[in-house]
Parts: structure tokens; C-alpha cells; sequence
């Protein structure tokens, strides 16, 4: 890695001078709206290394060091005096450090605690301080350096949950995070690109660019708050003697301010330190599926008087501690850029990247969307770039950290013909494509590849080399030449008669698929399998969704309406296709879906509103189905499919050797099913 000055202890005091520089540059960005100039695991270490430093040479620490203090000491600090500071949390990474945490609590109350720990998100954005004068607010300010803050008032009436007028006359300062929900976030970088701004490089970074720059933007991008604590203003006390953390926030909450009680993962109160712990299992686990980022778990002492005699540390509060999780953002190297062709014929790029570990898996290529994002963040090959990747999202790169480049960077080079047919490029849109057009020429292998996959037709042993074969043998030049296929022409393409056969089965297997995975198969655009879903479901039959315009399809649950019309247009180019696929016997309805008027039926479904997870295996009427076939069905019946068990789970179905997602849903109170039970729920919807 080129961002030397953390890999090593600093064992000089030139390294030392050098590790504080860094640490402080690096600071003076996170907390200010540039782009990161270290990932949080390398500016951790950086601190860990100059504190190191320190206790070794006390003589030598510098003024401006950043250990110690509220934001390194870099943040943009403000002019406005806190009235009590706001202050860091201390960090915890590990069960082992929490219990560790607690002890030292308890010594410090001198007996066990009492109020239990309230156990909250760390919530990863922005600390702001809302005040408010008889129920009406009248300021916003920053954390700054923890004693003052800056004045972001400007950003009033903009931020979500956070009401410009409270439910109760109180003079208060509410105390929360304002963060970009990863909806907003994307909002906001269309909004900035419409106006000609740089989007944001990740939500996190985001918030403080927004906040600070409301005053002087000409359109208005919304943020979202959720408080975490209240101090009185002028005297005024907001809390009652024996208060406890969690009552102060359901005030908080009544008053008309948000809260994280929104959020199935919100405040939580447990009495012992193994509840915690499950808590924040639970948390980790919910994490993926939050609409917003957290980069932790924060335990306070839930009692006011215990959090009083525990106390304060120059940069934290002893009595709260933020448990961190795995960051979901990592620093690594641009090793190449590689151009594919898709399914559709878009050549699209992609990162290949020093393998580096981001949200507990290891990224190797990370997606670059198009040729003009490769041009506006300037990267080159060789950068040292930020990885982001949270939960199920594909992970993504942030712009080049242009101070890490040695001179050895290379441009990336653009290619000049489609790299799979070296046919000509159509570059006039903001993704490029392959000339030879869609479902034709070079995107073909990949069309097919596509159709013959698990999820669309699961012709499982019709490999991509055999798929090459047949094609260049003229068997096969669309999805539909697969189900006429004769035996000569796949034992000459598979140089096998039993692999012939066994594909010959499969082929005529795959004929019976219903109506979503044929659909799916043809690979249109901008459809994938969650919607090829929706739309087999919505319209029930293949002559119904042919039907369809751009206004019907655009009525489907979770089909942007923005698509929809290149969804129908390539739907109609199919056509020929489709009658062939017809012709070949192939199935055209969808078991369950709405009949051919296309209209919605959401009612009388036996898993209607129902969120279930299957776990374990099916031995019974359910046996031999995959994921994707249980999945189908579920959703046939009028249900959503997940894969972990959370609060928002309604409906376990458990087979043989059920584990630990049994054991969650039972202590979540979740209704669990054994598959016989659950196959006579299903009743007709079992097909
Ligand atoms: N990448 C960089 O260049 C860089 C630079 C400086 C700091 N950092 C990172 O920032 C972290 C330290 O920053 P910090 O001192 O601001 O502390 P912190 O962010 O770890 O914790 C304190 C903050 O947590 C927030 N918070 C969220 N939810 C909360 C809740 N429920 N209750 C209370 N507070 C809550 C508050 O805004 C509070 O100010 C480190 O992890 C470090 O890696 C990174
Ligand atoms: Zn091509």
C-alpha cells in the first residue's frame, strides 16, 4: 500500500511528525466535507502509532496532536460555544473488550449497575445540536472541536425527523445524528450532478457537506435526524429526577422529534452484559437491511444518576462506549480495469483491485457503472482508491486518493472495439454497447449464458464452451433454438451421447418452468429476477405482459417507472422469440399470477403480508425444491422470502437439522412451522 505513514510504528520522531501530519490532514477532511483521505482502519492505526510514540516519548508530543481530543482536533470548529461539550465515544471491538468495559463501569459505581444499559445504533453521519426556545427551533450547530461548534442553521426545515416546531414548549438542546439514508444519498448525488456539483463520494462524508453547505446552495438537499440525547438550555431541565436514558427518549420522541425507535434495531434496554452482546448480534445482522449506514453499537448506563457517578474522561464519558463493527470502507490499489460484455450487449467496466477485506468478505473487483464515471473521478491505474461496500451492494469504488499517487499511475485505456466480437462500439449513451445489438451478435453468448442459468431455465450442464459450440455450428442463434435442439446437434456440439441425453432431459424439464423464469431468460432490460418476478406475477400470462405498455408496466410493484419504457420496447423486439419459445411448448403462464386482464388480486393469498424464512431441510411435500423454487413459491403464495430471521420476520419454516435460525425466531416469539404444516397453508398455491 502507498499510505506509509500508517503501516509502521513511528519509531523516530520524524515518523512521529510525520504520522501527526497525516493524522491531522486525514481529520481535517473526515470531519469537514473533502473526500476521506484514509479509510477509518488506517487513520485508527495512525492514532494507535502516534500514541504509542507518545507514552515512549512523552518529552516530544506535539500540541497539535490528535490524541485525546474531540475530532482530532481537526475538525472545523466553529465559533459557537457548547453548553456542555460534546464529546467522542470510547471504543470497544470485541465481546472480550466489552466485558472489560463493564467491569471498569462497575468499579467506577462501586457495585453492579442497576438501570441496566440502554444498547442504541452508532448512527454514521454528523453529531448536530438542535436548539430549541419554547418549543421552537432556533439553531443548529456542529460538533466542532467538542467546546465549540459551527452554525449550520442554514439547514433548518431540511432535515427529516427533526420538526421545526416541538409538541411542547420546551427550551432544549436535542442532540442526534443527521445522516444521509442511502436513498437520500443517492438523491442528493442526482441532484448535485444536475447542478453541475461532484457527487458524493459515500453518505457518510456526504452529511457534512450537505449540513455545511446548506447556506450557500441554491436547491436544498434533505437530510434525515434521529436524536440520542437532550441537555436543558437557560436552567430548563428536560428530564425528572430517577429519570433513565430511554424515558428521556420516549419524551424526545412524543415531542415530536425522530428517535431510533422507528427502527426495528432501536433502543433496546438490557440488564445483563449477555443480553448486550445478543443485542448487538442482532443488530449485526439487521445491518445489511437498514436503510441508512451504522458503523457501531453504543452501550450507555441507561440510569441518569449512574451515568452521573460514573462520569466523564477528557474525551468520552465513561459511561458509554460504542461497540465498533467491521468497516464497510476500505482503502486498496487499482490494479486493472476490466471491460465485459453483459447480457444486453453493455460493455461494462470493472475494478480489479488488491484483494482487501470490507464488511467481513474479501473484495477483489469492484463495479465502475460506465465509461463516464472512469473520466470524471480522473482514476488512473495503480491509484490507491476507497473500496465501499454495505451489506448485499455491490461494491463500489469513491474517487482516487490523489495524494497517494507516486507518478507510476498509468491511464485507463478505453476500448476502441467491443472486446468480446470486435465489432464496433456504440458510445452515445452513458453506458456503452456493443453495436452488433441486443440479443444478437456478441451479446448472444452472454444472452445465452444468461438463459440457461439457475434462476432463469436451469439447463445445468449446457457450459459456456458447449454454448460456444452450438453457435458457431449454427444450432442456436436465440434463447428458443434451445428447446428445438436435436440430438445430433448436441452430441456433435458436447462430443458425448450420454451428455446429449442428459441435456435433452433438461431441456425438456426446463420447458415446464413457469412463466417468471422464461420471461427472466430473455434477458430483458433493466428486469432481473426479482422483477421478472413481478411482472410474471402481476400479468399472470406471457399474451398479457406483450399486452402491456409502458403505463401497465410501469404499475408493477417495484418497477421504476423510468424504465418501463425501454422495458416494453425491447419486450415487443423479442416478439419473434417469444412465438417460438410458444411454439416449442414452452410454458407462458404463471402458476398463481393474476389473470390475463392483467389487474391486481393481492387478496385471498395464503402467505399474503407474510415475511418467511425456510431453513433446514425439506424431507416432506416440500422435498427436492432449491432456494429459487421455495422462493417462487413463497412468493406465488402471496409472501416475501427472506434468508435471515429478524423482527421482521413473520413466519418460520423449519425442516430437519433447523439451527440457529429456529433458535432466533423462537426467542423473537416468531410463529414457527413444520413443513407438513406449512405445505397445507400453501393448500392450491403448492404447485
Ligand atoms: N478516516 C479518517 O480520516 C478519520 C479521521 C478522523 C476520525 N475518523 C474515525 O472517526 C472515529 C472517531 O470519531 P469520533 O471521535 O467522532 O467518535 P465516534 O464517531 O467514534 O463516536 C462519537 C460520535 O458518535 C456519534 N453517535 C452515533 N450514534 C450515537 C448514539 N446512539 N449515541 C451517542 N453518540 C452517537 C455522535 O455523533 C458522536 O459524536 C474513529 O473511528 C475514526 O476511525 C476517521
Ligand atoms: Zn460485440
Amino acid at each position: 500500500m502507498t499510505t506509509a505513514p500508517a503501516s509502521s510504528p513511528a519509531t523516530t520522531r520524524e515518523a512521529y511528525n510525520q504520522a501527526v501530519d497525516a493524522a491531522l490532514t486525514a481529520c481535517a477532511a473526515y470531519y469537514g466535507d473533502g473526500d476521506t483521505k484514509l479509510d477509518d482502519f488506517t487513520y485508527d492505526t495512525l492514532v494507535h502509532h502516534i500514541a504509542a510514540y507518545e507514552r515512549a516519548h512523552p518529552e516530544h508530543i506535539r500540541p497539535d496532536s490528535p490524541t485525546g481530543k474531540v475530532g482530532g482536533g481537526a475538525a472545523p470548529s466553529g465559533d459557537v460555544p457548547h453548553t456542555v461539550p460534546m464529546l467522542s465515544l470510547d471504543n470497544v471491538y470485541s465481546a472480550d473488550e466489552l466485558r472489560k468495559w463493564s467491569v471498569s463501569l462497575t468499579r467506577r459505581l462501586g457495585g453492579p449497575l442497576h438501570g441496566g444499559y440502554a444498547v442504541e445504533l452508532k448512527l454514521d453521519g454528523q453529531a448536530v445540536a438542535a436548539r430549541y426556545r419554547n418549543g421552537r427551533l432556533v439553531q443548529l450547530l456542529t460538533r466542532g472541536s467538542g467546546t465549540h461548534g459551527e452554525d449550520i442553521s442554514a439547514a433548518i426545515g431540511s432535515i427529516v425527523g427533526l420538526p421545526e416546531q416541538l409538541a411542547l414548549e420546551a427550551t432544549v438542546e436535542i442532540r442526534g445524528e443527521a445522516l444521509l439514508t442511502r436513498e437520500q444519498f443517492e438523491k442528493a448525488n442526482e441532484q448535485r450532478k444536475a447542478h453541475g456539483d461532484k457527487p458524493f463520494s459515500n453518505p457518510r462524508n456526504g452529511t457534512a457537506g450537505t449540513l455545511r453547505g446548506a447556506a450557500s446552495r441554491a436547491y436544498v438537499i434533505e437530510t434525515t435526524f434521529f436524536a440520542y440525547g437532550v441537555v436543558g438550555l437557560d436552567g430548563e431541565e428536560f428530564g425528572v429526577p430517577g429519570d433513565t436514558h430511554e424515558a428521556v427518549m420516549a419524551r424526545v420522541a412524543e415531542a415530536g422529534v425522530q428517535t431510533t425507535a422507528v427502527s426495528e434495531a432501536g433502543l433496546l434496554v438490557c440488564t445483563i452484559l449477555e443480553d448486550v452482546q445478543a443485542r448487538i448480534e442482532e443488530i449485526t445482522a439487521l445491518r445489511p437491511e437498514l436503510p441508512f449506514g451504522i458503523d457501531g453499537v453504543v452501550v450507555k448506563a441507561n440510569d441518569f444518576a449512574e451515568q452521573e457517578a460514573a462520569g466523564f474522561a477528557t474525551r468520552h464519558p465513561h459511561w458509554a462506549t460504542a461497540y465498533k463493527l467491521p468497516s464497510v470502507e476500505r482503502q486498496t490499489k487499482l490494479l486493472d480495469v476490466e471491460w465485459n460484455v453483459g447480457r444486453t450487449g453493455i460493455i461494462a467496466p470493472t475494478a480489479v483491485l488488491e484483494a482487501v477485506e470490507v464488511d467481513g468478505s474479501i473484495v477483489r473487483k469492484a463495479t465502475l457503472h460506465n465509461p463516464t464515471f472512469i473520466r470524471d473521478s480522473g482514476m488512473m491505474i495503480g491509484d490507491v482508491v476507497t473500496v465501499w461496500k454495505a451489506g448485499d451492494i455491490i461494491p463500489r469504488i469513491e474517487a482516487p486518493v490523489v495524494d497517494a499517487r507516486t507518478g507510476t499511475e498509468t491511464p485507463v485505456v478505453f476500448p476502441e472495439a467491443c472486446p468480446t466480437c470486435g465489432g464496433g462500439i456504440d458510445t452515445s449513451g452513458e453506458r456503452w454497447e456493443c453495436a452488433d445489438g441486443t440479443g444478437g451478435g456478441c451479446g448472444l453468448l452472454a444472452a445465452l449464458r444468461y438463459a440457461v442459468g439457475r434462476d432463469q431455465l436451469d439447463i445445468d450442464g449446457l457450459g459456456a464452451t458447449f454454448i460456444e459450440a452450438l453457435v458457431e455450428d449454427g444450432a442456436v442463434a436465440d434463447v428458443a433454438d434451445l428447446f428445438t435442439l436435436t440430438r445430433p446437434q448436441l452430441v456433435k456440439a458436447t462430443r458425448s451421447e450420454k451428455r446429449a441425453d442428459t441435456l435433452l432431459e433438461r431441456i425438456a424439464a426446463a420447458k415446464d418452468k413457469p412463466l417468471n423464469r422464461v420471461f427472466c431468460a430473455l434477458g430483458i432490460v433493466r428486469t432481473g429476477r426479482t422483477l421478472s418476478r413481478q411482472i410474471a406475477r402481476h400479468f399472470g400470462t406471457m399474451d398479457a405482459i406483450r399486452a402491456a405498455d409502458a403505463e401497465a408496466l410501469a404499475a408493477v410493484p417495484k418497477l421504476p417507472g423510468a424504465n418501463a419504457p425501454k422495458i416494453a420496447a425491447h419486450i415487443a423486439q423479442m416478439g419473434p422469440v417469444i412465438d417460438k419459445l410458444a411454439a416449442a411448448g414452452v410454458t407462458m403462464t404463471e402458476p398463481g399470477g393474476a389473470p390475463t386482464d392483467g389487474g391486481d388480486e393481492p387478496a385471498a393469498k395464503p402467505l399474503a403480508g407474510q415475511v418467511v424464512v425456510v431453513t433446514g431441510g425439506m424431507n416432506g411435500p416440500l422435498a427436492g425444491r432449491n432456494r429459487a423454487e421455495m422462493n417462487e413459491l413463497i412468493e406465488n403464495a402471496g409472501g416475501t422470502s427472506s434468508s435471515s430471521v429478524s423482527r421482521k420476520t413473520t413466519l418460520l419454516v423449519a425442516g430437519d437439522g433447523a439451527g440457529s435460525k429456529l433458535a432466533k425466531a423462537q426467542q423473537l416469539g416468531t410463529t414457527v412451522l413444520g413443513e407438513q404444516e406449512f405445505a397445507d397453508l400453501l393448500g392450491d398455491h403448492l404447485s
